[in-house]
């Protein structure tokens, strides 16, 4: 496969490789994501995330699996593998039902290179597709406030969220970005913050329990965020502390839009509650780990609850800015995306 380069995956001499996103902002680590074990490891630890990155890596390997003749009972059980390995985002789903119908051609191998390259290329268009659609709904002088991170390193473009964010920057239109630091993994304090710095837009870090108050006090004029499975209903899957969000939000009378792609709708997913949420390890909230280290506050013996994920009511979602354009609360109850 062609030498390949995006915010946080890279192919060179038929190897993948992974951004360590636990590792920064104190440090940009470069790991080998060559073998299914690797890349799933890598995904379990959130080394490698984001909803549409997650599939990208998976469809990346499986080509260059291929590519390295492996045969396609191999090729199958690596997909279904890499396809169990967070079970929330369905944009790895998704990826990775496309890179099974190029499995099941004659000529797999370049079907398979063929296919991801298309998927990655797809997604960069997807995401300034959102960009375009979400920055004419920021208004001049945009105080925003986004949750967890939506940016390039989650993607293989712009970003999300974070895209449109990035784009009404461009235009001129963004005040500031509050940033939720989104405990317990810190997406924002960590990541969100590094894009937001390297990119020039002007924000300031919040922790999450701040968000409230800052509407109170008429802070906050929209809130953006991305989604890791939208359901046939428009109920939002997306990062642990998005639905409290979207309450505060409704209750302020402030505008609360999700940016997708369309890789992320599940229309075989009646509702929020037939989503599978991701529990993670108790660790997670009991302490802190990165590349400096680690350190635990919380008793040993504590019991912790871990959702990697909640989900937010279509009825508190003002509008899903998708690379086909903004869909409205009126389509969505007429089953757009049923
Ligand atoms: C454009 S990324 C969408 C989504 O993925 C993130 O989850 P995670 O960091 O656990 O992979 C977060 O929910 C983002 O909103």
């Amino acid at each position: 496969m062609q030498t390949l380069q995006t915010t946080s995956l890279r192919v060179a001499g038929n190897q993948l490789f992974i951004l360590d996103q636990q590792a920064l902002p104190q440090e940009k680590r470069w790991l080998d994501a060559s073998t299914v074990e690797a890349l799933v490891g890598h995904i379990h630890a959130l080394r490698v995330r984001g909803a549409p990155l997650i599939g990208l890596s998976a469809s990346l390997l499986l080509a260059l699996l291929a590519e390295a003749g492996k045969s396609r009972d191999e090729l199958a059980l690596a997909l279904d593998t890499l396809r169990a390995s967070r079970p929330t985002a369905v944009n790895l789903m998704n990826n990775l039902d496309r890179m099974k119908q190029a499995l099941w051609q004659e000529d797999f191998v370049p079907a398979l290179s063929a296919e991801a390259l298309r998927l990655i290329d797809e997604d960069k268009q997807l995401c300034d597709a959102i960009a375009r659609a979400g920055s004419e709904l920021v208004k001049p002088g945009s105080r925003l406030l986004t949750h967890c991170n939506t940016g390039g390193l989650a993607t293989a473009g712009v970003g999300t969220a974070l895209g449109v964010i990035a784009v009404a920057h461009q235009q001129g239109k963004i005040a500031s970005v509050w940033v939720d630091e989104t405990r317990p993994l810190l997406q924002g304090g960590r990541l969100t913050a590094w894009e937001l710095g390297e990119l020039g837009v002007p924000y300031q870090l919040i922790t999450d329990s701040m968000a409230a108050s800052l509407m109170a006090k008429g802070q906050v004029d929209a809130v953006w965020v991305g989604a890791d499975r939208i359901a046939a209903n428009g109920d939002v899957a997306n990062k642990i502390g998005t639905y409290s969000l979207a309450v505060l939000a409704k209750f302020h009378g402030i505008p609360f839009y999700v940016a997708a792609p369309q890789t992320t709708l599940d229309p075989n997913c009646p509702n929020g509650d037939a989503i599978p949420i991701e529990q993670r390890a108790a660790s997670e909230v009991t302490g802190v780990a990165g590349s400096f280290g680690a350190v635990q506050w919380a008793p040993e013996e504590a019991k912790v609850y871990n959702p990697a994920f909640d989900v937010t009511p279509a009825a508190l979602i003002s509008g899903w800015v998708l690379d086909t354009g903004v869909v409205w609360p009126e389509a969505v109850a007429k089953g757009v995306f049923a």
